[in-house]
Order: C-alpha cells, then structure tokens, then sequence
C-alpha cells in the first residue's frame, strides 16, 4: 500500500501521459491527495518514508517521539518537480492497474485500523503505534474519516480488542508534543493498568496528579448513644471516684478493720476534700458496724456513699422562683472564672425553654468578653438584654435593668457581676452597692443571690461562700466544673459547713451541661457506685 501511495505522490505536478480510466480513477479519488488519506497508522509507513528519500523517524534514539511540524511533513512527502527524473519515477500508466488492484486491499487494510478504534472515540481521535509519523492535518478531517467508514465492509467489530492510550491525548491540539515524555506517558506507569482516557483538550498531568473538583467526603456519622445524666456525672466525677476508692481498696486489702486502718480512712477521706465532718461520719458508721472484721473496699464505698448522701439531701433543693415579682430578680455572684456568665446562659435556656420571659443584663462591666459573651446567650435563649458600655457603674446597669424588666413584665431578670476575690475589699463593697440598689426597687430583691463555685478550686471554695455570703447575702450554691475533677468531695464539704442549698450542678461548658442537683446521684456518682 505505502508503495503506491509513493508512486502516486511522485506523479504530482508532472502532465498526465494517457488519461486515467474511469474506473481507476473513481477507486483512486479518495485517496489521491495527500490530506486526503486515511491515517497512517500502516507501520510500514515510516520505514517505507525513509527507503524513499523521505524524513527520518521522528523517534529519537531514546525513543521519545518528537513533535513534527506540519511544514516538515508536507516537504518530506513532495519532492520539488526537477528531482524527480533523478529518482527513477515509474509512468503513471503502467501504475494505474496495479493501483487498482491494491485498492481492495488499502480499503482493507483502513477496515482493521477503525476496528480498533472504540465506538465511543470522537471522530479524528485513531489509534496508532508509537513511532508512527502522525500527520496531524489528516486527523482533523473528520469529514474524510466518515468517507472511509462508509467504505468499510460492514463486518467491523463493535469491541476494539485493545484501546491503545497513550498516544491518544494531545491530537487535537497541534501545539502540543504529539507524544509526551515517556515518563509522563499515561498507561505506562510501572505494573499499574491503563488509566481512564483524559478528555479532549485537557492538559496531561504527571502520574501521581489528577484534575477534577475535589470531592468532598462526608463526615461519618458517628451514633453516640445518648448517656443519661447520671453517666454523665459519674464520667465528670471519674477522677475524684478513681482516685478515691483507689485508694479504699488499697487501704483495705486483705486487712481487719481497726484502729489504724480507721485513721488512715479518715485522713484520706480529709485529703480528697470529703471534709473533716463527713470523713468522721463514715469512719464512725463503718467502726460501729465492722469492727474486728474483714471489710472490703466496695463495703467502705456503700458506707462512704450513704454518708455522703445524707449531709447532701438537706442541701440538694430546687430554686424557688416567686414569680409573683414580676421579674423575680437573681444575682450572680462569684469569683472571677467560676463560670456566672456560662451557668447564666445555661439557666436562661431553662427557663425561657420553660415558657417564662427572661432578660439577662450585663453588670460585669470590667470585662468586654463578658458584657459580649452574655449578648449571645441572650440571642441563644431568646432573652432580653441589658447591658452598658465598659468600665460603667455596675449597681447604676442592675437598676436601669431592673426597672426594664418590670416595664415589660419579665418573670425572670438575671444579674450578672464582675468576678472578684473575696479578699478585694474595694470589689466586695462594689458588690453590696449592687444589692442595695435593687434593693431601692423592690426591698425584697435580690430574690436569689446566686454563688457559683468552681470545683477545681478545692478547700478555697469554703472561705469563697463564708464572704460572699456575708457581704452580698449569698442564699444558694452552683457548682460548675465537676467534669474532670479531682476535687469533687469539696462540695460535701461546703454543704456540711454552710449547709446553704445547691441548686444546680454544671459539668461542662455545653447549654445541656447544667443539670438540678440530685443528693444520692452524687454520692453515688462519687462513691464509684452505680446509681
Ligand atoms: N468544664 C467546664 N467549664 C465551664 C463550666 N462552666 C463554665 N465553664 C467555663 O469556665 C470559663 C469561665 O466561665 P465564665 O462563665 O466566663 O466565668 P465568669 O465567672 O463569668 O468569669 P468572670 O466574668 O471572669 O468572672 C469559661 O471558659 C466557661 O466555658 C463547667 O461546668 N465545666
């Protein structure tokens, strides 16, 4: 086939000796220019290009296919007209016949090539071998590719055997290297299968790069079972449990219950902030029923927790709101990070979850976080609010919010204050200016004088309600921050000192983290006891 199509070309531009017979001429119209014919992808193409005087390969020694410039293909097919009788040109007639008979065969030939295209590949997108002399002006003839096909004898396989990748890309773009790096070649990466054919027009990335958006996982979805707050509490007091009937079980393993063991009970009892009180308790109970016998630590825990719970329940009380007040007003007091303004938030969800009209106001006016801080649990709890600007007199924002809170007939107005040390005279007396000042609005106001206490503070959180309470009339307890403590036997302890109630126990910094206080529930919880 390539001989003739030689022989053919070289006829080009000399006169025709004997006119071409119809027939022949017919069979030899498809093909007899040059961008006219079917794709190269004979491999003899190239060789048979070289035997004839025509351009080297374009592979190179190494292999890599080097682009071809559409000037150079059209030179190296068309030799100028005066070289030509140097070249032992054949006549055009006795080539005729033999043209036609060859004809056949071409057709054939093209027919083996389209089989292996994929009937899904765009039209000007052929296979071929690497090496081959690809000219680009017949790839982009599709008009001339669908004349072939027609031509095809119709048993043409729908499945191409094999899709040849690696040359494909890049076709219809004459500006790019028709072959790309070797390395950088699609489908001969090491051992690995042939990857999925880039579109049309689509840069050729390095192996290892892919384009496309990003594709964005979704989050798993994780199913935590919901604990109840009991197990949320034990798993607050974990630490304070731990440590504690850790060290129960160590003090009474394999030993009868006497005077030694009794003392050393009671110190660790003192130690892990239990109290003097209710480590007394405990000891005296379990002499006074196990004396002179084994006792195991869980028998120290069962004990340990009834004692506990006892000095608790007359402290674990609800938070009476007289609503009768219109607003019942409650103060929030406490030491700076013991966590009013959280527990505040946490409280107005209640609340206002509840049906009651609250409005929160701003009076830690040192800090603009908290003045901030307040505003969004506000908005949270669909709360009024009241605030002022910083550094403001503090009692002056509780009286404005005061009388706003009866303008628009809250049920609820919660105070918030600047932490402060108990031991900051200056501070403390800010704080009875506050309380005075409500005081002028509804002489039984402040209703609640709310302390909140953190529980990571240990034994100064005694001396914190001895203070405040004496200074701002401090009438009921919450204590925040039982989550991950291992201090949490201080609240027995101020319970059996100041025996004030303790409304409410925070164990962490989640609007759902406040929860009323339950006396057997704690004792438990720390005792490491199930409910
Ligand atoms: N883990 C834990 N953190 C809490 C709890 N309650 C409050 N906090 C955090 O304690 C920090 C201090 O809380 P605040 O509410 O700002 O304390 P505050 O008493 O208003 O602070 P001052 O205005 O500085 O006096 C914040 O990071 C709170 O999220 C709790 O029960 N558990």
């Amino acid at each position: 086939m390539a001989l003739s199509f030689i022989k053919k070309v070289f006829t080009f531009g000399k006169p025709a000796e004997e006119p071409v017979p119809a027939a022949v001429e017919k069979e030899l119209e498809p093909r007899s220019r040059v961008e006219d014919l079917p794709v190269a992808d004979d491999p003899v193409l190239a060789e048979e290009m070289d035997t004839a005087g025509g351009p080297a390969s374009d592979i190179d020694e190494g292999g890599v296919e080097a682009p071809v410039a559409e000037d150079d293909v059209e030179s190296a097919i068309l030799p100028a007209a005066d070289q030509l009788s140097d070249m032992g040109v054949v006549p055009l007639s006795l080539l005729e016949a033999e043209a036609a008979a060859e004809a056949e065969t071409e057709i054939q030939a093209v027919a083996e090539t389209v089989a292996e295209i994929p009937p899904s590949a765009p039209l000007g997108h052929l296979p071929h071998q690497p090496g081959d002399h690809v000219e680009t002006g017949a790839l982009e003839q599709p008009a001339d590719l669908e004349e072939i096909v027609e031509k095809l004898p119709e048993e043409i396989p729908t499945e191409p055997e094999e899709i040849p990748t690696e040359d494909d890309a890049g076709l219809d773009s004459p500006s790019q290297p028709i072959s790309p790096p070797l390395g950088e070649m699609p489908g001969r990466a090491e051992g690995g299968s042939p990857p999925a054919e880039p579109e049309l027009g689509s840069p050729i990335l390095p192996k290892g790069f892919a384009t496309g958006p990003k594709v964005v996982e979704p989050e798993p979805v994780i199913l935590q079972p919901k604990l109840s707050w009991f197990q949320r509490l034990r798993n607050g007091l974990a630490r304070t449990s731990s440590q504690l009937t850790g060290q129960i079980t160590a003090l009474f393993t394999k030993r009868k219950l006497d005077d030694e063991t009794l003392q050393d009970l009671e110190d660790l009892l003192i130690q892990a902030d239990l109290g003097v009180e209710t480590a007394l308790r405990v000891t005296d109970t379990l002499a006074s029923e196990r004396y002179g016998k084994d006792v195991t630590g869980e028998d120290v825990s069962r004990i340990m927790a009834s004692e506990i719970a006892k000095v608790l329940k007359p402290v674990a009380k609800p938070l009476q709101l007289d609503l009768s007040h219109k607003p019942h007003v409650i103060l929030v007091v406490g030491v700076n990070g013991t966590g009013k303004t959280t527990t505040i938030g946490k409280l107005a969800a209640k609340l206002s979850g509840a049906g009651l009209k609250v409005m929160l106001a701003a009076g830690d006016t040192f800090r603009a976080a908290a003045i901030e801080q307040l505003k969004i649990w506000a908005e949270r709890t669909n709360s009024e609010f009241v605030g002022t600007k910083l550094g403001a007199d503090a009692a002056g924002l509780a009286y404005d919010a005061f009388e706003q809170a009866k303008a628009k007939k809250c049920d609820v107005l919660i105070v918030d204050t600047a932490g402060r040390l108990q031991n900051k005279a200056e501070l403390m007396a800010e704080l009875e200016k506050i309380v005075r000042v409500l005081g002028k609005l509804d002489p039984d106001a402040p209703h609640t004088v709310l302390q909140t206490l953190d529980a990571t503070t240990g034994q100064n959180a005694l001396s914190q309600v001895e203070i405040f309470r004496n200074v701002a009339g401090v009438n009921g307890l919450i204590m925040t921050k039982l989550d991950g403590t291992a201090r949490g036997g201080i609240l027995v302890a101020i319970s059996a000192k100041h025996k004030l109630p303790v409304y409410f126990i925070g164990i962490g910094e989640g609007v759902d983290d406040l929860e009323p206080f339950e006396a057997e529930d704690f004792a438990h919880a720390i005792a490491g006891l199930p409910q």
